[in-house]
């Protein structure tokens, strides 16, 4: 669903004849909860009846969250909180990938109110969840739309692999139900099936996707998208991109040229710069956030794979680091397996606790 921000009361739900009104400059949306499926076919049937997002999320971030609980438990075992204890969960907290920030935020919280007395592991879970969501609530921010610009360009970037074109298609079904309307720009011309995949998507949230012969130009592509969208009346564009790392001064003269021409069409476009982020991937997550943003200027981020096993601690070390807002999280490869990002759910579920 979509909020309109403008709003203060609990607005009916938007019809899609209802939008000229809705993108009345300056109209900004947020977009913020959980499509609800309506009626009947959901796209991919799943096979069993599937778990609420949050056990899914738990259940990913439970390699994570149970590494932690057992050192943290071996570290305090009969010992009193002091110098050797707090290095010794320093260094805990630095292999789950958390960062130096964060763990030094926890040691310190411990020692400044608990320094020479017993403590138990379940007490430092209780502080680590907190100091987390300290460090995560900033940047937990919902996707803003800023529709006084028709459409509002999205562009996604992304290593390979990393969940580019799946989010785009969760994306793109969010904001169809909430009753906007999405061109989608297959702007990853090397692969083949990542242009079918998008089609797919395409299809199936009623989406036009506008497409170019495998290895054509992407930033020609992201033109025409454009033009498209714009013929069309659409809301929102969202375009895909290729993600090939091993070249990195292709990469960025592609992208660059992405972002210059659709800056011909509008001089803000791209409006938003979303890059996925597999959390399964580690420490080397936080080397990709920093290449994309020099290259692509990224101004978001959605961690893809959050169900799988995911080394949840990276997304921590990212937002202390970057403080780049995080829109939304993948609990899944399905249509409806994007959620906004909550600082409170993540900082409990790789705390392990309730
Ligand atoms: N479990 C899980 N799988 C996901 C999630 N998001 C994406 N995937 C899967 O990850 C794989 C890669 O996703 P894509 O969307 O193709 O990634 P991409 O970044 O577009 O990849 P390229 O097209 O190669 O650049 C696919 O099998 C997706 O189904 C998620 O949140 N959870």
């Amino acid at each position: 669903m979509i909020d309109d921000a403008r709003e203060a009361d609990a607005a009916p739900e938007p019809k899609v004849e209802d939008q000229a009104a809705a993108v009345v400059p300056p109209a900004r949306l947020t977009v913020a909860k959980t499509v609800e499926r309506k009626g009947e076919a959901a796209p991919e049937p799943a096979a069993a009846p599937k778990k609420p997002w949050y056990q899914r999320l738990r259940e990913g971030l439970s390699r994570s969250s149970r590494e932690l609980r057992d050192n943290i438990a071996g570290v305090f075992t009969k010992r009193k909180l002091d110098e050797d204890t707090l290095q010794d969960l320093e260094d805990v907290l630095l292999r789950a990938d958390l960062g130096l920030e964060t763990a030094m935020r926890v040691t310190d919280a411990l020692a400044s109110g608990r320094y020479g007395k017993d403590i138990s592991g379940e007490e430092v879970q209780a502080v680590m969840a907190e100091e987390i969501e300290k460090v995560l609530a900033p940047v937990a921010m919902p996707l803003e739309l800023d529709l006084s610009h028709k459409p509002h360009v999205i562009l996604v970037v992304g290593v390979n692999g990393t969940g580019k074109t799946t989010t785009i298609g969760k994306l793109a079904a969010k904001l169809v139900e909430g009753g906007l309307s999405v061109t989608l720009g297959a702007g990853d011309t090397f692969r083949a099936a990542a242009i079918e995949q998008l089609r797919i998507w395409g299809e199936r949230t009623g989406s036009p996707v506008v497409s170019s012969k495998l290895g054509a130009d992407a930033a020609g592509l992201a033109f025409d998208a454009y033009e498209k969208a714009k013929e069309a009346g659409s809301d929102v564009l969202i375009i895909d991109t290729a993600g090939r790392l091993q070249n990195k001064a292709e990469l960025m003269a592609e992208l660059e040229k992405i972002v210059r021409v659709l800056g011909k069409h509008d001089p803000d476009a791209p409006h938003t710069v979303l890059q996925t982020v597999d959390a399964t991937t580690g420490q080397n997550a936080l080397n990709q956030v920093e290449i994309f943003r020099n290259v692509a200027g990224v101004n978001g981020l959605v961690m893809t794979k959050l169900d799988g096993t995911a080394r949840g601690g990276i997304l921590v070390s990212i937002a202390a680091k970057h403080k780049l807002p995080v829109y939304f999280i993948g609990v899944g490869e399905q249509v409806d397996d994007l959620e906004p990002f909550s600082a409170s759910d993540f900082a409990k579920a790789i705390a392990g606790v309730a």
